[in-house]
């Protein structure tokens, strides 16, 4: 777990979060009325940054009758007292409201019935039809909208009328604001429940939310403010490990993760890779995989491959030796383990996959291989083909015990797993296979997810759909061995890999479009990005 647990870095569930919202108000005894009061507050500054000052705001705030609408209620409130135009619409009738939300609506109607510049600003309505919303809006002329129809209270498929209020909503033309997330989104996996609200704007509370970043959450959220509620950090430190919940990767978890160099240093002490990989016709990938292990910082890398292609491979690389590995007709001949021994004990880590094909020979003779070495090792690509069927079951002698670092991306991970996976749950598969075959589980994708098997999961904090090219996933697997390489724990090997990977594509789209990018692209924005993350500390290494 980081050392930090800054609400921006953690991706809560709805459980972990009522979990928090429980521990704060019964065992830490803030007041959950404080609670939303602190949330609605915090909400409204978050608007008035974004679409202020106050007196030109025309909110029309549309809240339902749980806990999300009662920070609406809030959030009415406080921007009512500062000068906006506000005009409440509640999805359900006043007698419906119970607790907080109820109080809050009294309060509400108590400032909207006193006299004073707030209740010259303030209209309440009920409202639970979609007609009803549509007249009182064409009444206000809105310039903005704020959902707080539902919250992390959303478990199934958004029922009637507030399907068709969604519906409406998203064709209305003004900015929206949705309060902790944008009704319809599921909390923890980012689908769309039926329908939901697309936002430009969404005030979280307390913490971020994992279906705010997986699944299509990002396009729902718009951007994202994070509202302090005054939960203590403890607290949401303490529910971050529940089951579901993930780390975002950040600049400083890799400045963290990656040592630095003794004064003394040789190639060995700072860590030697042996990618094995390659096959007639394959030779990229293991040339891409090999430089980005090196660029990652491993010390020295050496690149074994079928010995017809070994005078090939030689010529691309130029600071990478290589190793030729005995052919049979069908694939690699077997003993690669005993052909390879002396690397292999000056060796931290290997990578095994890049471009090895699917000869039955070459598969066989990988699976044996892996058998016999004790080293950490990153598996891709055609390594994973290799294992597939053999990992997980109960007559094979793969023993991961945690060392291996999977990096599949969909098609390779239905192999692995042996049937159709549902992937609407991202941050759940990634745990619960991770757990299954005891490896460190890395599922590409945007964005990408990484599981080890005490559950502790990270989601890629940099990097877009710029990566979805081919070779990126050579370099990503070639940058997570280097770490692993460098002694770095294999899931911090693995999330470093990733968070660097993409940053070196975002990296890219900073001077050149995004489009453009490929793989070889990305091997040599590494180092940049590198020194511009990890500063000039990191420059003497
Ligand atoms: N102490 C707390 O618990 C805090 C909660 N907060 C807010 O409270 C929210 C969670 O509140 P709740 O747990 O009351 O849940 P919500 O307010 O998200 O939703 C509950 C309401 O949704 C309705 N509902 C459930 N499923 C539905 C469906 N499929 N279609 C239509 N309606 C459906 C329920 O009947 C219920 O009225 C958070 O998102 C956040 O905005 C914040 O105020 C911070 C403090
Ligand atoms: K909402």
């Amino acid at each position: 777990m980081p050392d930090r647990c800054l609400p921006r870095d953690v991706l809560l569930t709805a459980d972990a979060m009522r979990k928090a919202d429980r521990t704060t108000i019964e065992d830490f005894g803030l007041p959950g009325f404080t609670l939303m009061e602190t949330a609605g507050r915090g909400a409204t500054s978050a608007i008035l940054r974004r679409y202020g000052p106050a007196e030109t705001i025309r909110a029309f705030i549309i809240c339902g009758k749980g806990n999300n609408g009662g920070d609406g209620l809030v959030v009415a409130r406080h921007l009512a007292e500062r000068g906006a135009r506000v005009h409440v619409a509640c999805t359900a009738p006043p007698e419906d409201l119970r607790d907080d939300p109820a109080h809050n609506l009294e309060l509400l109607q108590s400032l909207a019935n006193s006299p004073g510049s707030a209740a010259d600003n303030l209209t309440l309505s009920t409202c639970d039809r979609v007609e009803a919303l549509e007249a009182q809006a064409a009444a206000v002329q809105p310039s903005l909208y704020v959902d707080a129809m539902l919250g992390t209270g959303l478990t199934s498929e958004v029922r009637e009328p507030l399907r068709g209020m969604v519906e409406w909503l998203n064709g209305q033309e003004e900015k929206v604001t949705a309060l902790d997330i944008p009704t319809g989104l599921h909390s923890d996996t980012g689908a769309a429940l039926g329908v939901c609200v697309r936002a430009d704007q969404t005030a979280t509370m307390a913490s971020m939310k994992a279906g705010l970043v997986v699944g299509d959450g990002a396009q729902y959220a718009g951007e994202i403010d994070i509202v302090d509620i005054g939960m203590p950090r403890y607290i949401l430190s303490r529910v971050s490990r529940d089951a579901g919940c993930a780390f975002r990767t950040s600049d400083e978890d890799l400045c963290r993760w990656w040592p630095e160099r003794a004064n003394d240093a040789h190639k060995y002490s700072v860590g030697m890779t042996v990618v094995v990989g390659g096959a007639p016709g394959y030779i990229g990938a293991p040339v891409m995989a090999s430089r980005a292990a090196a660029r990652a910082g491993s010390g020295y890398v050496a690149c074994a491959c079928p010995e017809s292609i070994e005078s090939t491979l030689a010529q691309k690389m130029t600071s990478i030796p290589t190793l030729a590995l005995p052919e049979w007709e069908d694939g690699l001949a077997p003993d690669i383990h005993d052909t390879l021994s002396d690397r292999l004990d000056k060796a931290r880590a290997l990578l095994v996959g890049p471009g090895l094909g699917r000869k039955s020979m070459t598969q066989s003779s990988i699976c044996d291989f892996l058998s016999e070495t004790d080293l950490p090792a990153v598996i891709d690509a055609d390594g994973l083909n290799a294992i597939a069927g053999v990992l997980g079951a109960e007559d094979g002698n793969l023993e991961p015990n945690g060392r291996w670092i999977l990096t599949p991306h969909a098609g390779e991970f239905k192999r692995l797993a042996g049937e159709d996976v549902d992937f609407s749950d991202r941050i759940g598969v990634a745990q619960a296979y991770a757990k299954r075959w005891n490896v460190v589980l890395l599922l590409k994708g945007h964005p990408s997810v990484v599981a080890s098997p005490d559950g502790t999961t990270f989601v890629g904090g940099a990097g877009g759909p710029s990566l979805a090219v081919a070779g990126t996933g050579d370099v990503l697997a070639g940058l997570c061995a280097g770490f692993l390489a460098q002694g770095l724990q294999p899931i911090h090997a693995a999330a470093a890999g990733m968070h660097l990977g993409g940053a070196a594509a975002d990296r890219y789209a900073t001077h050149s479009d995004a489009r453009t990018m490929q793989a070889t692209d990305v091997l040599d924005e590494v180092a940049k990005a590198a020194y511009e993350i990890c500063g000039t500390s990191k420059a003497s290494r």
